[in-house]
């Protein structure tokens, strides 16, 4: 069982549609946000969670919301953090830039100005930002330090050395 705490008037429940098959409830808004491009902002959810023993939660992208160029940053939700759920979304979507000039009959510059689309986009409050899949916390392991490791196939390959 996953309890939900509603920290605020207009915060919801996290929904899930297809139980047992969907990786991830979704998590709801309760403010309008502006994503200007290429600036993390943090989105209310107004729920504090507690998951059984040693579950936490990774929160991720909703590809409807990647396609249209918002993404996720941060997403780790400790098992024991009781504080409200903050969803860190960035609009990766970059504005146009466009020079506008104007030349006079003899061909001479008579002005130029430089033209910025609006690549921000809205968020509104009720809208579903984030989805947010348990994870069980396995930091309970030992670190030892130690001077050899286990031999492996891949041993130290890595950054693409199996190809693209
Ligand atoms: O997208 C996120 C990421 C984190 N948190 C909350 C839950 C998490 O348990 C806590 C701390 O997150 P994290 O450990 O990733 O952040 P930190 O910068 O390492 O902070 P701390 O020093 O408190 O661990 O903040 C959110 O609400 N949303």
């Amino acid at each position: 069982m996953i309890k939900v705490k509603l920290l605020h008037p207009d915060a919801r429940l996290p929904v899930v549609t297809y139980a047992g098959s969907d990786l991830g409830y979704d998590l709801f808004a309760i403010e309008d946000t502006v994503l200007e491009p290429g600036v993390p902002v943090k989105v209310r959810t107004g729920i504090a969670i507690e998951g059984p023993p040693g579950c936490g939660f990774v929160l991720g992208d909703r590809s409807s919301m990647a396609a249209r160029g918002i993404t996720y940053a941060g997403g780790r939700i400790d098992a024991g953090y009781r504080g409200e759920i903050l969803v860190c979304l960035v609009n990766v979507n970059q504005p146009r830039y466009s020079l506008k000039t104007e030349y006079t009959d003899a061909g001479v510059l008579r002005a130029a100005s430089l033209e910025v689309s609006d690549a921000s986009l809205s968020i509104r409050k009720g809208d579903k930002i984030a989805q947010m899949s348990p994870f069980q916390a396995m930091t309970h392991y030992e670190l030892i330090q130690v001077e050899e490791l286990a031999s492996s196939e891949r041993e130290g390959k890595g950054f693409g050395s199996s190809g693209r």
